[in-house]
Order: structure tokens, then sequence, then C-alpha cells
């Protein structure tokens, strides 16, 4: 029976105009969020506001944010306003207001703002999580990443190495194309699967290893029902919150549970006990009656999804790198070379550190590829920006770009050119101390960020020390960045060819 028209259809015609005209007047309002607080702001359109996509694999969007920073900076202001849909977020152009919120005002931006829900166990680790848990947890897990612990694991992850060189020995010798991505995401899933996990993965043997299908699998779409799941998470996390959306398919959830669940009762059964991550989540779980079990798989979960993809990331663009300035390839090398020589021609512990050269050549590289690209935090308490008027409302989104930040020519002399010398001691000592932040800053840092350096320069030694690398003449470059992901990648398989030193 129609109630307004005189059919059904004319009915529900009229209610879905009345939803989209009602839609269109939330969002014009909401659009005038900037304004009303009397912040500069990029203009928005509906319905996506500032965005160029749909955010629909991450909370936020990849090196798009570079263009906020940009825009922003060459009107002038230090900061200023975009929406992601009818969300308004806070972008910071100006390294002092970023040291304010990453580090002196950190107690007003706690949280990054990622989702996370109880229902969905997974997601309450470290990474996502805010407020007074992240804080306890944070602190739990901090003595895991010590340097101690990093020399402990340092043997584990330098065996994973040798498998990867087996692996290379073979391409090298056919001349064929290398995909270097996908060679050095297989070291990375071994070195995790070892440390997290305590088990031998052996990617390069077995390719359909799982540990590396489900790596594969993470930051992809399983189908309509979950590509919508991680839309709304990404953009109406408070409402999808109250709705208990979980976003972590069970399948992945299961995967990591039964590993775990498996390794703990192999581990208490045979009474060992081994020097990885595992064993050391494993002694809080003891010890502490809070830390429950579901926690301890939310966080050797986290390990796994921030620990392979960066560090393979920040390997492949550096090869990238290398391969089209030979001469520091060659720099490179020589002091790989030299400085082995001094630990009778083994890699230890300690001769990582006195690698300086390849310690700036990381650097450069994590300047112009951030394996994170845009830093976040939420604004846990109202906060007024230093000299101004302007109150950031607890609840706001903030974004620092680093993909901006480390390309901005006011602090990088022609920042597109790949110069390992910008981190020279004496170059590095003249910039601000917030213009470089590929591991963030202040008490929310990367917790990974020592384990991430060791397997990197690990990787790469191994590399360079047994293949000249150059780019393939199949390869197509040059690479581009891909927009809707927080995880830099390049939309282009980066293809090398590797020749044996002798
Ligand atoms: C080259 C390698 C890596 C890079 C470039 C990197 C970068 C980052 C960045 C930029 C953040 C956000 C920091 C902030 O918001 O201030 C972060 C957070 C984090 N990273 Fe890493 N990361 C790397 C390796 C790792 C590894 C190997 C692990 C673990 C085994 C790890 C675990 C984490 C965790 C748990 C957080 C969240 C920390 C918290 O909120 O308390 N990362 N990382």
């Amino acid at each position: 029976m129609a109630l307004i028209t005189s059919t059904i259809w004319g009915d529900i015609a009229a209610l879905l105009i009345t939803v989209g005209f009602l839609i269109i007047l939330y969002f014009k309002y909401a659009f005038t969020y900037w304004k009303r607080k009397n912040v500069p702001y990029i203009e928005p359109k509906f319905p996506l506001g500032n965005l160029k996509s749909y955010v629909l694999r991450s909370y936020v969007p990849g090196p798009d944010s570079a263009e906020y920073y940009n825009e922003l900076k060459s009107r002038g202001h230090k900061f200023g306003g975009i929406f992601t849909l009818f969300r308004p977020v806070l972008v910071l152009t100006d390294p002092d207001y970023i040291k304010d919120i990453l580090s002196k005002d950190f107690q007003h931006f706690v949280d990054r703002g990622a989702y996370h829900v109880d229902e969905d166990a997974l997601t309450n680790n470290l990474f996502s999580i805010g407020d007074d848990k992240w804080k306890g947890l944070r602190s739990k897990l901090s003595p895991t990443f010590t340097s101690g612990k990093m020399k402990m694991m340092f043997n584990t992850v330098l065996e994973c190495s040798n498998y990867m060189v087996d692996f290379m020995n073979e391409k090298a010798r056919s001349q064929q194309d290398i995909d270097i991505l996908e060679v050095l995401a297989s070291f990375t899933v071994d070195v995790i699967g070892a440390c997290a996990f305590g088990l031998n993965c052996n990617s390069f043997k077995d390719k359909d290893a799982e540990f590396r299908t489900v790596g594969q699998s993470l930051f992809k779409d399983h189908g309509i029902i979950h590509a919508i799941k991680r839309f709304l998470v990404a953009a109406v996390p408070d409402m999808s919150k109250a709705l208990k959306i979980k976003p972590t398919v069970p399948k992945i959830s299961n995967f990591f549970f039964d590993v775990v669940k498996n390794t703990l009762k192999y581990r208490k059964e045979n009474n060992i006990s081994r020097p990885d991550f595992l064993q050391l989540v494993i002694n809080i779980h003891k010890e502490d009656p809070t830390f429950t079990l579901e926690d301890l798989v939310a966080q050797v979960f986290v390990f796994f999804l921030a620990g392979f993809d960066t560090s393979s990331a920040a390997m492949n663009f550096t090869l990238y790198e290398l391969s089209r300035n030979p001469e520091i390839q060659n720099k490179v090398r020589e002091e790989i070379k030299a400085v082995l020589k001094k630990h009778n021609n083994n890699i230890t512990y300690e001769s990582l550190h006195e690698l300086k050269y390849l310690g700036q050549v990381l650097e450069e590289t994590l300047r112009l590829y951030p394996s994170v690209v845009t830093l976040t935090r939420k604004c846990t308490k109202d906060y007024q920006l230093r000299d101004t008027d302007v109150i950031i409302d607890k609840g706001t989104i903030v974004y620092i770009s680093l993909y901006g930040l480390h390309r901005d020519p006011e602090y990088y002399l022609d920042p597109e050119k790949y110069d390992p010398d910008r981190f020279s001691p004496e170059n590095q000592g003249s910039r601000h101390q917030f213009v470089y932040l590929p591991f963030g800053d202040g008490p929310r840092n990367c917790i990974g960020l020592r384990f991430g350096v060791m397997q990197s320069k690990i990787g790469l030694i191994k590399m360079l020390t047994n293949y000249k690398f150059s780019i393939s003449p199949n390869a197509e470059l040059p690479l581009s960045m891909v927009g809707d992901v927080n995880l830099l990648r390049s939309q282009e398989k980066l293809l090398l060819r590797a020749e044996k030193i002798p």
C-alpha cells in the first residue's frame, strides 16, 4: 500500500531521493568544519572529500598524502585541513608542530586512529590500540626489542639469509630477470617466521609456504563483503566499532591462532625455550595473567605484519637505486668488504655498526621511499596549537606525510636525487630533527626499528657481497608508487639482473 505517492515504487523513489538529499546536506555541513574553525583547508568534493579514490585497503591514503602537504605548504600554511570522505583531518607541514604532536605534547595524541575492536582479537595489537591499554602493552613489549635481544636473534636472521643466497645463485647462473621484491619478501617472511613463530618456513624451497601465501594475502581483498568491511572501518571507524565489524578474515585469524597454539604446545611438551620473539611474549603471558593468549597472538601477528613488508620494501628500493647508481653500489660494496675483512670475512653483530656508509645508504632509501608513507595520530584530549587560537578537537585525526616531508626541497636540495651523503654526520646535524622520520618519533615510534635495520643490513650485505646488480632491459621504469595504501610499494615489478661476484 503506497503512503506518500500513488504507487509503492513512487514511495520508494521519494524515500531514496529524501535520504540522498539528507546525505548531501550532511556532507555539505561536515565540509564547513575547517572553515568554522578558521583553519586553512583544501576544498573538498562530494562524496570523497579530498580523497582521490576510496581508501579500501588502508585507513590512510598512501603517496597521495604528499599532495595535501605540498598544496598547503605552497600556500604558506604550517598546517591545514582536508577531509577523508566527511571526516576532518589536520595535515601538518611544519617540523616544530610535528615535534609538538609526536613528542612534546604526546599525551594529547596517544592514539594512532587505527581500527581495533575486542571482538576481532588480531586488531588488538600494539600498532592499533590506544590509551592506557597501549601504554601498558608498550612497556611490557619494549624489553623484547633491546640490542641484547637483537644480538640473540642475529644468528637466526643470518641463517635465513643463506637460503636467500642459495636461491639467488640459481637465478644469477641462468642470467634471468629477478623479481627482486619477491626474493626479499621470501627472506623477510623466513626471518619473521623464525623469530616471531619459531618456525623454519623456507619460502625459497617451498613456493607455497603458508607464511608466504598468508603474507601475500594480508593486503588483498577477500571478496566483496570483506572489501565493504575494510571500507567501513577505514571511512567510519566509530560506527564500525559500534557495529562490532570484524575486518580480519577468519582464515587468517585461525591460521595465526593455530600456529601459536601448536608451537606453544610443542615447546611445553618438549620443554623447549628458544631465543625468539615468541618465547619473549610467552614469558610475558606466563608471568602476567592480564596478558591473555589473544593478546599474545595479536602481538606476534603485528610483528609479522609490520616486520616483513617494511624491511623487504626498504631493501627492494635500495637495490633499485644502487642498480641505477653503480658508483654508489661499488662504494658501499667496497666498504662492506673492508669491514668484513676485519672480522675474518664473517658478518658479526658488531660489524653491522661499523658499516657507516651502508647505514647512510639505507637512510637515504628510507628518505625517498619511507615504508610507512604517512604517520597518523588521533587527538585524545583537546589541544591548542602553539601560537594560534586553533583548538584541535578530541577525536581529530592528524596526518604527517613522510612522502611529502622527505621530498621537500626546503630540507633536501634536489630532493629526487639519491644521495647517501645527505646522511653523513656533518650534513645530518645541519637539518631539523623532525624532517626525517622513517620510523616515526616520540613514545609511539617504531618498536621494531633495531630489528628492521638489522635484517635489512644483513640482507643487503649478503646481496651486495655476492652479486653485482643492474636493471633488467625488461624492467618498466620509472617505478610509480601505489596510491591507496599506506605501505609504500610500486605499481610495476622491479626486475633486476644479478651477476655473481667470484
Ligand atoms: C625498515 C623497517 C621498518 C620501518 C621503516 C618501520 C616503520 C614504522 C613506522 C613509521 C611506524 C609508525 C611510527 C609512528 O607512528 O611514530 C612503525 C610502528 C610500528 N612498527 Fe615498524 N617499521 C619497520 C620494521 C618493523 C619491525 C621489524 C617490527 C616488528 C618486528 C615493527 C613493528 C612495529 C610496531 C609494533 C609498531 C607500532 C608501535 C606502537 O604503536 O607502539 N616494525 N613502524
